[in-house]
Formats: C-alpha cells, structure tokens, sequence
C-alpha cells in the first residue's frame, strides 16, 4: 500500500489514566489525508492528552496507536516529526528575535532550508512585520506567526490546538483558506477548538469528547441526521397563507406560529425540500423564506447533554 493512502491518525481503544484520573477512554479514531478533523469539547474533555497522545508526547495507558503508519512513541518516529504540523494552544515566541529569525530557528530543527521563508510570510499575511521583534507583535500577529511555523515544510498531517484564537475575522477566514490548501495538498487536518461558529462548512468531519469518551464521531449532516435534528424552515407571508400553511402541514411536523404573518415549520434534514416544493406550490404571496439547519454547536450541544450515545461513525 502506498503510504498516502494509510490513514493519517488511526487509533484504536486508546485509554489514558492519570494515577487514578481517567482522562481517556475507549478512543477509537482514524483521520485520512485530505481531510479536516474537529476535535470538540468541554474544558477537561480530554483534548490536550488526545493531542500529545497523537504526538507521542504522551504514552497511553491502553490502545494501540498509528500515526502516518508510525506508533508516535517509538524510536523511528521522530524521523516522521518534520512531517507533522503542530500549532499548540499557547505559542510562546523568543521576544527579542524577529519572526524572520524565529521561523528560520524552527526550519532548522526540521532540517528544512531558511531561503524561502517569505512565502510562509505571504501566506499569513506577516511579510511586512516579518523583520520586526516578536516583542512587538499583537497577539493575532504571534498567532499568525505559530501557524507559519506549523506550516513549514508542507506537513502530511496539520494538528492545530485553538488556531483562530485572537484572530480578527478576516485573518480567521485567511486561516480556513489555508487549511483548505494544505487538504489539496494532501494533509490531514485535525483541529481542536472552541468556536465552533464558524466551523460548520470548513470540517469534513468531528469528534465529540465528553468526560475522556468519545460521545459522537462523523460528519456534520450524519450526527444531525443520527440525533434527529430538525431544520428551521421560516416563512413569512400574510396571514391568510400562514394559516393555509400551518393547516397543510400540521398533523405531520411541529409547526410554530410566533406572529399571524411568520410561521416556523420543524423539519427532517431529508423532507426539507419535499416541504419547500410543496409550500411554492400554493401559489401565494410568501414575502421571505429561512432555512436553518442545526450548526455544529446545536449538534455539540445536543451530545453533550446526551446520554452516552457510544460514539458514532460514518
Ligand atoms: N498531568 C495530569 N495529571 C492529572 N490529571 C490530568 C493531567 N493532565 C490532565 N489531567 C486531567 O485529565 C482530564 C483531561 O484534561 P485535558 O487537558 O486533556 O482536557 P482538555 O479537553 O484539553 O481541556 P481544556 O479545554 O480545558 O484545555 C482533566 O480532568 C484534567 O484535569
């Protein structure tokens, strides 16, 4: 099998205790090449060790772990480690060197060259500020500044711990394009983050961690469908219609009527556009109409508050 086409991260029942903490438990995961992995959760989900774990910064206590077909904690995987990308939570930079030298320090340590480092600049919109002091950047320029050493050396796998942090909206959108171009590339991306806002389109898939376990695992339209989510599908119109709407469709859906000229019908992800059809088929007057489909936080929301539901793939 050719390398690129063995999983990116692949493990299986991976537990992890911390003396008597279990902060793992029963992990299994893969995250192929060319794909982009959100890792979700509370504050001492169980994130951060997941990460190390990948890194081989920590040993499990159970489970059996492939990191680009390597066990991260053995001898032959640190000449893998110039192939991973990894931006931790807090980047801590050398105040008194400039970002120039500071990228030039982590090329070398991946034994890459230090002649081509503007592109990495460009690429992170930092070429301006690239023979300043790191001293004097904000902290979305030192954010900026971790994802271009992460980037460096096109890794095969890009493991980003809270990448939009202290990002303004433009220079967050700068980094999902980014990480859409490594995909191309052929990276695998695993992101952990809070904000989960602006996630919904930029993830191929996510894992939701509560409490060390693994509560859902899949894509976005496959965890809503599996939880049974509906869509919001708001129609504006005048009373009359909203009144004819409501009777078409109440014995099959929960229907709202928040005022005489706005109706909210709740729907399956699959009936929306069967319920779309037949509604432009009245042929009446429908001033606006919204469809809102559960985000990703609707979704984390939902399995957190969830029994267990014995992590879910697709
Ligand atoms: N070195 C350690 N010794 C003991 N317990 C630990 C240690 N590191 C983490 N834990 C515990 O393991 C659990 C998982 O912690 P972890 O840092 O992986 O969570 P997280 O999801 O990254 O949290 P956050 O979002 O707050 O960063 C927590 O209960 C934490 O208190």
């Amino acid at each position: 099998m050719k390398m690129e086409n063995f999983p990116a991260i692949d493990l299986l029942q991976v537990r992890k205790s911390y003396r008597d903490k279990i902060a793992l438990e029963d992990i299994s995961l893969t995250l192929s090449n060319r794909q982009c992995l959100a890792l979700v959760g509370h504050n001492g989900a169980g994130k951060t060790t997941l990460i190390k774990i990948i890194l081989g910064l920590l040993r499990p206590s159970h489970g059996t772990i492939k990191v680009i077909h390597q066990d991260p904690t053995s001898r032959n995987f640190n000449q893998l480690r110039c192939s991973i990308g990894f931006l931790p939570e807090q980047v801590l930079f050398q105040k008194t060197l400039t970002g120039r030298e500071t990228l030039a320090f982590y090329a070398r340590l991946k034994g890459l060259p230090t002649n081509n480092l503007d592109e990495y600049f460009d690429r992170i919109d930092l070429r301006a500020a690239a023979d300043r002091r790191v001293g004097t950047y904000s902290k979305g320029m030192r954010q900026r500044l971790g994802i271009a050493q992460a980037l460096l050396g096109q890794p095969k796998l890009l493991v980003l711990d809270e990448p939009t942090t202290g990002l303004d909206p433009v220079a967050r959108q700068n980094i999902y394009r980014i990480i859409d171009e490594e995909k191309k590339n052929g990276a695998a991306v695993l992101i952990s983050s809070h904000v989960l806002t602006e996630m919904d389109d930029r993830i191929d898939r996510v894992a939701i961690l509560s409490e060390g376990r693994m509560v859902a695992h899949g894509s976005i339209p496959f965890l809503r469908h599996h939880i049974g989510m509906r869509s919001y599908l708001k129609i504006n119109a005048d009373p009359g219609t909203c009144g004819n709407i409501a009777a078409m469709f109440e014995a099959e859906l929960p229907v709202e009527h928040p005022s005489t000229e706005e109706i909210v019908l709740r729907c399956l992800p699959e009936q929306k556009q069967e319920i779309l059809r037949r509604v432009m088929a009245m042929e009446t007057t429908i001033t606006d109409i919204e469809l809102i489909d559960p985000s990703l936080e609707h979704i984390f929301n939902a399995y957190s508050s969830a029994p267990s539901s014995g992590g879910n793939h697709v």
